[in-house]
């Protein structure tokens, strides 16, 4: 008897091909960090998509460039030697195995903790270099992005007429930020054709928890947003410019006028995709809540909850889950 072994991607979930919907959404909001007048379009790109493009960024390229180097030296090494930097629990490296809930995407990552000593070691001695070289690529990028975040946040907080504007950057540039960073490495999937016009899910439906993220890729498309009339759309890719993803903390301190927005990658048969994500949350002890400025004659949607208490609940949900509706008010 023969015995046909399955493979692999048979165990990966896949979405079905809609060829109804264009392949990719050009309406996507674009914000010029150049022009001081973009504050109006930020807000209504947080409020209409929860989702926006950054162009004239000042982080440079050069930082970008080196962190993707030690990334592509790091997913190239042997197997047996990245699994020595994991396994993700949460940080470390990852393989297929998203979070600790049984999600899993056609992806390998590495997450760290961006404000703990971590255990760069690790991932040196897969690297076989200084440990210095990917810490200090991590840090230079990190710095950066997150000098770039403190400025969106100021012009939404300007947008939204909320005094004083560092309302929501003070909680990533305190030194106890609960801030996270994400280097996701989809590898092509050739076999997705088997797939009969699905395709194969790199990293499955979620919204971020956290404030604000920071989303840059290589050149190769896969990420999808969810649009408030329930179609999902893809994303061109752009590596010169940033995606910016509001997170669920911030949908609580805007009492929910922006929404954090659900997103997903889906695997490329060719390419392989690339990306680094900068996830800005607050201290563990911050307390998270709607702003009272933007109650004002409303009821607030949220009961206060500190960020450790969000997070605590939100790592024991799988992916796909509404992490929010736990605290939300029944009014
Ligand atoms: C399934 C999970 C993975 C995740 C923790 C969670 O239990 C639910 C939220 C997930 C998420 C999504 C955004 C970020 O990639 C992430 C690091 C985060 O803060 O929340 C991941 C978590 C993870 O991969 O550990
Ligand atoms: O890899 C990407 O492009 C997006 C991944 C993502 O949404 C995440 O890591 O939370
Ligand atoms: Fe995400």
């Amino acid at each position: 008897m023969v015995v046909l072994t399955k493979p692999a991607i048979d165990h990966f979930p896949t979405v079905k091909n809609s060829f109804k919907s264009p392949s990719y959404f050009n309406d996507i909001p674009v914000i010029d960090l150049s022009k001081p007048d973009s504050k109006n379009l930020i807000v209504n790109a947080c409020e209409e998509f929860g989702f926006f493009k950054v162009i004239n960024h000042d982080v440079p390229m050069e930082l970008i460039s080196k962190l993707e180097s030690e990334a592509i030296k790091f997913f190239s090494s042997p197997l047996s030697e990245k699994l020595k930097a994991g396994p993700a629990d949460p940080f470390g490296y990852g393989n297929k195995k998203i979070g600790q809930n049984g999600d899993i995407g056609w992806v390998e990552y590495i997450l760290l903790s961006t404000n703990s000593e971590f255990n760069y070691q690790k991932f040196a001695s897969v690297l076989g270099v200084n440990p210095e070289n990917i810490r200090a690529a991590v840090n230079d990028y990190v710095t950066e992005v997150k000098k770039m975040s403190c400025e969106i946040l100021e012009m939404l907080a300007e947008g939204l007429n909320i005094h004083p504007t560092n309302v929501f950057s003070k909680l990533l540039m305190d030194e106890k930020s609960d801030s996270v960073f994400r280097l996701n490495h989809y590898p092509p999937c050739p076999d997705i054709q088997e797939l009969n016009a699905k395709n194969l899910i790199g990293f499955g439906e979620h919204t971020d928890p956290q404030i604000i993220s920071v989303l840059r890729s290589n050149n190769t498309s896969g990420l999808q947003i969810l649009l408030k009339n329930g179609h999902w759309i893809s994303v061109p890719s752009d590596q010169n410019s940033f995606f910016i993803i509001v997170g669920d903390s911030l949908q609580v301190m805007t009492n929910g006028r922006f929404k954090s927005v659900k997103h997903r990658v889906l695997t490329n048969s060719v390419k392989s995709r690339l990306s680094m994500i900068y996830f800005g949350g607050p201290p563990l002890s911050e307390k998270i809540a709607p702003l009272p400025s933007l109650i004002e004659g409303k009821n607030s949607l949220y009961k206060e909850f500190t960020w450790f208490e969000y997070k605590k609940s939100a790592y024991k949900t799988r992916l796909a889950d509404n992490r929010l509706v736990r605290f939300e008010k029944s009014l």
